[in-house]
């Protein structure tokens, strides 16, 4: 088969069923894997990638579909797994594989193998190769040593780049931009949007293994991950108090401690030390003003007049001593309403009216934020008259017990906020929280303005906070 052919065959069909089965599957023998296929090609596929000889040899058989082929072999002395040396080349192309894919990491072969010559040899025996990369250099040096193609199936599986929990799309950009012979997408994808994005980026093909054909990885990516502990610690940091409590397993609140938020982050971080060690928890969920990287957990952004030092403070297993989950309040807040039962798997957004005001939406599971923790600015939009909604709601721009006018501003501030929340995120409900948002004077017009008050009263960034802690939001 030639490269044109192949190039033909992916124009007919560009989604490539990677069919093996994870270490130890009950699937994994070559007739239950010959159905697999079978399934995929009944339903348009026109080419396979397949790990192992006799797997290659039956379905190769069975379907009479082309094959891209490896075998998985670890060696002591090497990492390199997927068709390391020679000898394993030789084995995919006996058994009748139209393309060998190996290893193209930089890491040392077993036997001192080099690249170069592996490929050399596939191409004696009139095979493709498929180069397997981990990240855009390596691509440039497989394509440089006579990789017919390359694929991204490596990227996040070597110390050279991290893990994204989906597709990692940004490599395949790259290596496109980089390489011009064709590029394979492949590597956790598992939605019919990555495979359309990967094509739009000019993919030749998308390679999907563990969403197509693998009950393992299919069972583990829907299990329902549990709490184990008997309680989680939960810390609410607002402008204004600092609090702590001890909730059940089941999210029931046992107790709450609280102190005026002390002016510098040490004294912070130590109260909550303090908090945790005297309640015994192993596992806290942290909701506090300001922005935080939700993978780091450090505040990078946080307002001076509302939070004072606290951008660089972090929230972390290492700065609190036990596993630690922290998100802004706006998140922590929205992510505990949506998983009540009255609101959950609804498109749910909160505006949480304290002494400023934070925002959260939660859609299908998921809370909608920037890739370091940033929450929907709806605080410092303007209103109608110039002020920002905080200017007119935040508890630290009004007083205890506001005037009439301030009154009827901040309402009327509300009406319009909400219509901007329901106008940009078309929400299924909208929740308030906050001592602002739930106060006797600003409650009683929530419903009227069709807006729900907190379930949670106004210990809804505890509760958020505790959320985060049991039912960790993916990233
Ligand atoms: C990293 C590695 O060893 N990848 C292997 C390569 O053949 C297979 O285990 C994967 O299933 C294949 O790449 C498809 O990826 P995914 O199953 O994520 O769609």
């Amino acid at each position: 088969m030639t490269l044109d052919d192949l190039l033909t065959l992916l124009h007919g069909c560009p989604l490539v069923a990677s069919v093996q089965a994870s270490e130890g599957s009950p699937v994994d023998d070559p007739e239950t894997l010959l159905k697999l296929a079978r399934a995929s090609t009944l339903a348009g596929v026109r080419l396979l990638r397949l790990q192992g000889a006799r797997n290659i040899r039956a379905i190769r058989r069975g379907t009479g579909v082309p094959v891209i082929g490896l075998i998985k072999r670890t060696y002591p002395d090497s990492d390199v797994y997927i068709t390391p040396t020679i000898w394993e080349v030789d084995e995919v192309i006996d058994e009748g594989a139209e393309v060998v894919a190996l290893d193209a990491t930089a890491r040392h072969r077993s036997g001192d193998a080099l690249l170069g010559d592996l490929i050399a040899h596939a191409h004696s025996r009139e095979a493709l190769v498929l180069a397997d990369i981990d990240t855009v250099e390596n691509a440039v040096a497989a394509v440089a040593a006579g990789a017919d193609m390359v694929s991204t199936t490596l990227g996040g599986y070597t110390s050279e780049r991290a893990a994204t929990t989906g597709a990692d799309l940004e490599l395949l950009r790259q290596t496109i931009a980089a390489v011009t012979v064709p590029v394979f997408a492949e590597g956790r994808y598992a939605h019919r949007w990555e495979i359309d994005a990967a094509l739009r980026i000019g993919a030749a093909g998308v390679i999907v293994g563990g969403a197509l054909n693998d009950p393992v990885k299919q069972t583990r990516a829907l299990m329902p991950v549990r709490f184990e502990g008997d309680k989680v610690g939960a810390v609410d940091i607002g402008g204004t108090w600092l609090r702590f409590g001890t909730f059940t397993s089941d999210w029931k609140l046992i107790e709450v401690e609280r102190t005026p938020n002390p002016p510098k982050r040490e004294e912070r971080l130590q109260w909550i030390r303090d908090r945790i060690q005297a309640s015994g928890v192993h596992r806290v969920g942290v909701s506090t003003g300001g922005i935080v990287d939700p993978r780091t957990g450090l505040v990078w952004k946080a307002k001076e007049y509302l939070m004072a030092d606290h951008v660089g403070i972090v929230f972390s297993e290492e700065t609190l001593g036990i596993p630690t989950f922290a998100i802004g309040d706006g998140h922590a807040t929205a992510w505990g309403h949506a998983n009540l039962p009255r609101f959950a798997g609804r498109r749910v957004a909160t505006l949480a009216i304290g002494t400023g005001l934070g925002a959260g939406f939660v859609q299908e599971g998921k809370i909608w934020a920037g890739r370091r923790g940033e929450y929907p600015r709806v605080n410092d939009l303007p209103a109608p008259g110039g002020k920002t909604y905080e200017e007119l709601l935040g508890g630290i721009h009004i007083t205890k017990e506001p005037t009439q006018e301030a009154e009827a501003r901040a309402i009327l501030a509300l009406e319009s906020a909400l219509k901007a929340v329901s106008d940009l995120y078309f929400p299924d409900d909208i929740v308030i929280a906050g001592s602002v948002g739930l106060s006797p004077w600003l409650a009683p017009h929530l419903h009227r303005l069709g807006a729900i008050p907190s379930p949670f009263d106004h210990d809804a960034g505890l509760y958020g906070a505790a959320a985060v802690a049991l039912f960790p939001p993916p990233l």
